[in-house]
């Protein structure tokens, strides 16, 4: 095959890829989705060495600018970790190179790796003899520093520049990398340093908050799921102005592996449905969880009694419309800029309902997974969006943040909103949704509004909620009708039919069935006035779908708990699957997406 590959390079990948040989999957594959990589942190070596590899080739691809690489596994046991790419402005790599990943992840030989590397380089038209640069950071996992050493090999022998930001959540990372490329331009994104973060979040927050007629009056605590966000919470406060809001730090036990994302932590309480153990809160505190890597933040309060209630993504994304909106008219500026929020289908419909009819704006519906929902939302003046699960940010576009410096304000009234609104772009992350931002984001907003738990959940009442999930053999049999965000099966034939017939027999009943992009399963959602309805609306589709034969049909069904906010599977019920599967994950796609 004909190649301008540099032969002296590539003798210096084989040489440096003996110390990090691929793990012996038998015929199974690594595969790169929206979460990178991720799986049992032994399996990783060969991977995170190939993904050095990419990452250095993708460099060159991109002119020379830095090119992000996280190591980190969110919310997953503390065992496992994972890799991911992050492009020159932030965002996830690319999709067109998540094949590349793949296929040199897949690479078991050292003739199929020089293959590979080869065809990235005559397929993406890489100029190999470019400039390169990686910039990489891990989150808290003890795995994590083995992994780095397999990095720096395939970087080094690939003669790629690079930073060792050590240990970091993954959102300040993103951060790090469009900082480093944006340095030079004429609106740089930040300091090109941790504590660039730091600086640029505080005084963002000071200015935003600043104005509120009042401090919070109660005290806030934050979960951070004994994982990264705890130091770098604790880091944050030191460039927060004192006195304003009292914040507590809890689970910020970092020193023992075990402990990380153990019955603490966004996605046990959002998926278990309750609080974190060693939970004190009394009724109607102020309490909210970070995940693993503190790229998700979910809030929950108990009532008299113990009641659990759980403010998720879908209530910061109203809750921020809401303000940002207001912000939006009382500035003078409803008329240059609009306001879109981005949901899933799994919103609940009690909030698209809120959003449309009392806040009046427009909702546009993706695919799952926050690649979809940030690439709609970034196609928008101000796009607003959150998962259930609570990972979402605010995007700002070029466009309105211009019509923002240009305005000029009629009134001292005007003068303030506009303030405001400016210090919401430098505190809301432009590249990923970050917990650490969109808690203070979320803190901001309820200063203003001199709210506590209790008005910001009677905004709203959900609709009885159900998500499910059924294990069936061929995922892929489940293909959905294109522009229906994933509403409306197109195949297997008989399924959409059947679904609409059984739903029409329940007040306000929804519902849809989709194969999930991460677990070899079709997950079954179902909204309908009542609870009981929703039980049994959910209970009959998944029985149907169990009981077909063939790629459709599966078998044992999964539901997760009563009617409120559920997202997914319980944790418990994820490992207890995917340690089953013989390598401790389901390798063809990663299991999570943050
Ligand atoms: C219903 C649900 O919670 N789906 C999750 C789950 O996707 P599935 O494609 O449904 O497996 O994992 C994704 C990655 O973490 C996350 O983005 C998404 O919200
Ligand atoms: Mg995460």
């Amino acid at each position: 095959m004909a190649t301008n590959i540099n032969e002296a390079e590539f003798k210096a990948i084989i040489k440096a890829a003996e110390d990090w040989p691929r793990a012996d999957t038998g015929n199974t594959d690594f595969g790169y989705g929206t979460a990178g990589f991720r799986m049992r942190a032994d399996l990783l070596d060969y991977v995170v060495f190939t993904v050095g590899l990419v990452a250095s080739l993708r460099s060159r691809k991109c002119g020379g600018n830095a090119i992000g690489i996280m190591i980190t596994a969110s919310h997953n046991p503390a065992d496992d970790n994972g890799v991911k790419i992050v492009d020159p402005m932030g965002e996830m790599l690319v999709s067109e190179w998540e094949p590349y990943a793949t296929a040199m992840a897949n690479a078991r030989t050292p003739d199929k790796l020089r293959n590979c590397f080869i065809q990235i380089i005559q397929n993406a038209q890489v100029h190999d003899h470019n400039a390169r640069k990686v910039i990489f950071a891990r989150d808290t996992r003890p795995s994590g520093a083995r992994l780095v050493r397999a990095l720096k090999a395939a970087l080094e022998a690939t003669n790629t520049e690079y930073v060792d930001y050590g240990i970091l959540t993954t959102p300040q990372l993103h951060y790090l990398v469009k900082a480093t490329n944006t340095e030079k331009m004429d609106k740089p994104y930040g300091e090109v340093s941790e504590e660039g973060y730091y600086k640029k979040m505080g005084k963002a927050f000071n200015e935003a908050i600043k104005r509120a007629t009042k401090p919070p009056s109660s005290p806030v605590t934050v979960d951070c799921a004994n994982g990264v966000g705890a130091p770098k919470m604790k880091k944050l406060l030191e460039y927060l102005p004192k006195d304003i809001l009292k914040i507590n730090v809890v689970n910020d036990k970092i020193e023992s592996a075990k402990d990380l994302n153990f019955q603490c932590g966004a996605d046990y309480v959002k998926t278990s449905q309750r609080v974190p153990k060693d939970f004190d809160g009394k009724p109607y505190d102020r309490w909210c969880s970070l995940d693993g890597d503190a790229d998700r933040i979910i809030y929950y309060f108990v009532e008299d009694g113990s009641v659990f209630r759980l403010l998720d993504g879908d209530r910061i994304a109203t809750l921020a419309a809401s303000f940002i909106g207001d912000l939006v008219r009382k500035s003078g500026l409803e008329d240059a800029i609009t306001i879109a929020i981005v949901q899933t289908a799994y919103a609940n419909g009690a909030s698209t309902k809120y959003v449309e009819q009392t806040l009046k704006l427009k909702v546009e519906f993706t695919n799952t997974g926050v690649k979809h929902l940030h690439h709609v939302a970034a196609m928008k003046d101000i796009g607003v969006y959150f998962e259930a699960n609570g990972h979402g940010t605010i995007l700002f576009s070029e466009r309105a943040q211009k019509a923002m410096r240009k305005h000029q304000p009629q009134s001292p009234a005007q003068m303030e909103a506009l303030e405001t609104l400016r210090a919401l772009t430098d505190l809301i992350n432009q590249t990923v949704g970050d917990a650490l931002s969109d808690f203070l984001l979320v803190e901001t907003i309820l200063a203003h509004k001199e709210w506590t738990v209790r008005e910001w959940l009677s905004t709203y009442t959900d609709l009885p909620n159900k998500l499910a999930k059924v294990l069936v053999s061929d995922r892929s049999a489940y293909k959905s009708v294109e522009g229906t965000a994933e509403r409306r099966l197109l195949t297997p034939k008989p399924v959409q039919p059947r679904i609409d017939a059984i739903v029409s027999k329940y007040r306000d009943g929804r519902c849809f069935v989709r194969a999930s992009g991460t677990e070899d399963a079709v997950r079954v959602y179902g909204e309908a006035g009542e609870v009981y309805d929703t039980e049994d609306l959910v209970g009959k589709v998944c029985e149907f779908i169990g009981g077909l034969g063939g790629g459709g049909g599966g078998g044992m069904s999964d539901s997760v708990g009563p009617a409120g906010r559920l997202g997914g599977e319980s944790g418990a019920y994820q490992t207890q699957m995917l340690r089953e599967s013989g390598l401790g994950r389901d390798l063809r796609e990663p299991q999570a997406g943050e």
